[in-house]
């Protein structure tokens, strides 16, 4: 059977990244999919405006939507206060464990919990099953039309608080044109855009940052 893109890109990370070194792991990810193949991760450019976001947060949780092969939740786990965790939601199982593979690579494994289902199973989970109360930090990177009705539905079961960090990635390319419209026009949010270009590409793209206000 023929290995898919995103084993091929898990193939590049074991033999060119340093185990324990997630840094090497995103910037092996980065060389791969900038040079060989392009692929979905948030990449280089948006990463270093995530990297900036959450640091500024500093988050005890982190919720991701879209974990895909777990790029960003590297990104994100490497810069993480001591005892802070991520929970990162994956539909896809193929996906899922490529991901893992390169989060134990990258020596954060303890830091991450993969999650798999539809968002809107997760997210109506995540009180009861995984014991969260409510989340400091969220990376929206999945289906461009589940934003929206995600953004609200974790609004709904309280899982937001005063200060919650939502940042979303592709708000102009793929696109989230009705989560933008929301998030910018509703008061219960301070937003904040963040322009550069899709990952490996000159298309322009950029981030959303949208605070809960309570
Ligand atoms: O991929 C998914 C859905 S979740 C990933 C969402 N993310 C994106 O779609 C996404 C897309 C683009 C992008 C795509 C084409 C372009 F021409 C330009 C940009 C960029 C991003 O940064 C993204 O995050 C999935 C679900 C179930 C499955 O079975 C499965 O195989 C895959
Ligand atoms: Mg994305």
């Amino acid at each position: 059977s023929s290995r898919s893109k995103e084993q091929r890109i898990l193939d590049f990370v074991l033999k060119h990244a340093v185990p324990g070194d997630p840094t090497s792991v995103l910037n092996a990810i980065d060389k791969y999919c900038s040079q060989q193949e392009w692929a979905m991760n948030v990449g280089d450019e948006k990463g270093l405006i995530l990297d900036r976001v959450l640091q500024e947060a500093s988050p005890s949780l982190v919720l991701e939507l879209g974990t895909y092969c777990g790029y960003s939740a590297v990104r994100m786990a490497r810069l993480l206060k001591q005892g802070a965790q991520i929970l990162t939601v994956e539909f896809n199982r193929d996906n899922a464990d490529i991901a893992r593979q390169v989060l134990e690579f990258a020596g954060v494994k303890d830091k991450v919990q993969i999650l798999e289902g539809s968002s809107e199973e997760v997210i109506r989970q995540l009180q009861k099953k995984h014991a969260v109360d409510t989340v400091d930090f969220i990376f929206i990177d999945h289906w461009k039309d589940r934003y929206l009705p995600d953004t609200k539905l974790m609004e709904e079961l309280g899982l937001l608080r005063k200060g919650t960090v939502i940042l979303a990635d592709n708000v102009i390319f793929p696109g989230a044109p009705d989560f933008l419209q929301y998030v910018r026009s509703s008061p219960k949010y301070d937003c904040t855009y963040y322009p550069s270009h899709l990952e490996y590409l000159d298309a322009e793209d950029g981030l959303e940052k949208a605070v809960y206000k309570g």
